[in-house]
């Protein structure tokens, strides 16, 4: 046998295999997806993601207390506004940043509370309008680009008015980074506040729990005409690049483990920005399904599934397991 046919030396022991790995899972990479609605004193159960909860924010020194000392480092805010009416009168998706609301309320608490923890917001109208889209529409039902992200751009000056350390648009409207970016040039808050894009986000079947969490999903059709169709390489690679132009501090691929190749691809072409990927509620709720069938160890995939992404090149992953993370991992 050829000398350079043996490998196995290089990985017998616990630690050279941990050194085969260019960069470890660390707590602070994990970014924690949370629900806050505007029941103050709501601590309620999510069926369709095991172990979470939609919290008021009264609860949130209870809940994010030990968190906090396990070395959780960032969350990042979606509102679920259950008791509001959801307005489709003003078209305008009011509840996303009214300063009574639950996540203008959820980040002045949270600063309180925990200064050192990195506040996210998530930045979209489809949990606050009834028709459910991620923007605002036409008389035909048809998506209104310019004043969508007119509004968007609102609504993210208004959470980084309120203290958010990052806003994240979610809503995938052409241009909205610029217009975000541009909004909080003008309210001198562009040095104080990072724009995260969810720049190539799919139109995947794996928001299915995250809608029932977050009451989100769209009233009619689908939002296949704004969320990148998943066989869409080529549009993934435009719109990182497009939107890297219109000033993207933090670059998002949503979801992550059947888009690893997006990932690779985010991190040639944007390879002076952080990367960041969200395993998305789907993702959780299937990992967990493979442990509770017998098919894994829920922790092993759990490593599994995330360490895939690190390798893909993620320095940033949103994952509804980051509690379980800041148990399993040491740093
Ligand atoms: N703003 C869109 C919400 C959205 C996807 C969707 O429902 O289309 C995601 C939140 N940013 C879902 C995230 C998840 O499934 O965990
Ligand atoms: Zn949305």
């Amino acid at each position: 046998m050829d000398i350079s046919s043996i490998l196995q030396g290089g990985y017998q022991h616990p630690l050279s295999r941990s050194w085969q790995g260019r960069r470890q899972l660390t707590k602070s990479m994990f970014m924690y997806p949370i629900f806050i609605t505007d029941d103050p004193d709501a601590s309620v159960v999510i069926p369709s993601l095991p172990g979470q909860r939609r919290w008021g924010v009264n609860q949130l020194e209870t809940f994010l207390g030990p968190l906090v000392k396990k070395g959780l480092k960032s969350v990042i805010i979606f509102g679920v506004p259950l008791t509001c009416e959801k307005t489709l009168q003003d078209g305008r998706g009011t509840p996303a940043d009214d300063p009574s609301g639950p996540v203008i309320q959820a980040i002045k608490k949270i600063r309180l509370l925990f200064p050192s923890l990195y506040i996210a917001c998530d930045v979209c109208l489809c949990e606050y309008t009834s028709h459910g889209h991620c923007g605002l529409l036409h008389a035909d039902s048809t998506i209104n680009t310019k004043p969508s992200v007119l509004r968007l751009a609102e609504v993210s000056v208004n959470y980084a008015k309120a203290g958010a350390h990052c806003v994240a648009p979610s809503d995938m409207m052409d241009g909205r980074i610029k217009a975000i970016k541009q909004a909080l040039i003008d309210a001198d808050l562009a040095s104080k506040c990072t724009l995260m894009s969810y720049s190539a986000k799919f139109a995947s079947a794996l928001y299915g729990p995250f809608r029932d969490a977050a009451g989100s999903a769209p009233s009619f059709g689908d939002r296949k005409c704004y969320q990148l169709p998943p066989t869409a390489k080529g549009l993934a690679r435009r719109a990182i690049q497009r939107d890297m132009v219109e000033g993207a501090d933090i670059i998002m691929v949503k979801p992550a483990l059947p888009y690893l190749d997006i990932i690779s691809d985010a991190t040639q072409l944007a390879s002076d920005h952080p990367i960041a990927c969200y395993q998305v509620s789907g993702e959780f709720a299937m990992v967990h399904a493979g442990a509770a069938a017998g098919v894994y160890d829920l922790k092993t995939m759990a490593f599994e599934t995330t360490e895939s992404m690190v390798r893909a090149g993620a320095t940033l992953i949103l994952s509804y397991f980051t509690p379980d993370f800041l148990d399993w991992l040491e740093v």
